[in-house]
């Protein structure tokens, strides 16, 4: 089921604190963004990718773009100051129609699996995620003393890729402009909605690459994949 893809690629990393876009750090001897844009280069059902970066990358890219062949970024638009912006620019460049899925530039360990039920569900309902179940005790604290521990059952820590009939991300999108609501990730705009999003199960490696711990987790999860 063939879909096109939103990679965001426009942050700072300022929790990694490297100074520059933590996308081009290397892990395994290859830029971050360049182990995420090859899945979808890799994979026959994606027919573009639409990444939104900050214009000082824009040359780097391209010759990463040559060095790792990778052919089907189809636009490259400048980022906003927020993530949301950035998704909003690209996704005014999507062909408008069928699945988008959206996928942070920094969580290059998603697996084909997880997208080929994400973007069935989204085909079938309009809205799917991919999230894990939270593994710890999460309380909510105020001024330094435990307030309450949540229910952890119903408690999901939510992952990209997320998955949308086109129509109601620019839908989303266009309501979320002009309400000015800001969320953190693209669900929770057509939430506002009141539309219904399902959740698909992904796993515990997808983890988007944050802080500086991170880049060692990384480097773990290519050695077990590699040892498989
Ligand atoms: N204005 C922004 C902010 C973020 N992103 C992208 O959105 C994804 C998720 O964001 P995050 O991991 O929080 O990255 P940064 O914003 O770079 O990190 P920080 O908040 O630490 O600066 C990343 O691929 C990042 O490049 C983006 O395209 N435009
Ligand atoms: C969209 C997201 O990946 C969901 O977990 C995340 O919210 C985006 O980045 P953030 O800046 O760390 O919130």
């Amino acid at each position: 089921m063939e879909y096109q893809v939103i990679i965001p690629a426009a942050g700072q990393g300022k929790r990694m604190g490297a100074n520059r876009n933590k996308l081009l750090l290397e892990v395994d001897g290859r830029p971050i963004i360049v182990h995420t844009l090859k899945v979808f280069e890799q994979d026959e059902n994606c027919r573009g990718i639409l990444l939104a970066i900050h214009p000082d990358d824009h040359l780097v890219l391209l010759e990463l773009f040559d060095q790792y062949n990778i052919r089907k970024v189809t636009a490259m638009v400048e980022g906003g100051k927020e993530r949301q912006q950035s998704v909003y620019y690209a996704l005014k460049q999507a062909l408008p129609n069928g699945v988008v899925l959206v996928h942070d530039g920094a969580r290059p360990f998603i697996q084909q699996n997880t997208i080929n039920e994400l973007v069935s569900v989204a085909k079938e309902t309009g809205a799917a995620i991919a999230a894990v179940p939270v593994k710890d005790t999460i309380k909510t604290v105020k001024q330094g003393l435990v307030d309450k521990t949540i229910e952890r059952s119903s408690l999901w820590s939510v992952q990209t890729p997320q998955a949308f009939r086109h129509s109601l991300l620019m839908e989303a999108y266009e309501q979320a402009e002009s309400s000015a609501f800001l969320g953190t990730d693209d669900a929770s705009l057509v939430e506002e909605m009141g539309k219904k999003i399902q959740v698909v199960e992904a796993d515990y490696d997808n983890i988007k690459l944050t802080t500086k711990e991170d880049l060692i987790f990384a480097e773990a999860i290519i050695r077990k994949r590699k040892e498989q």
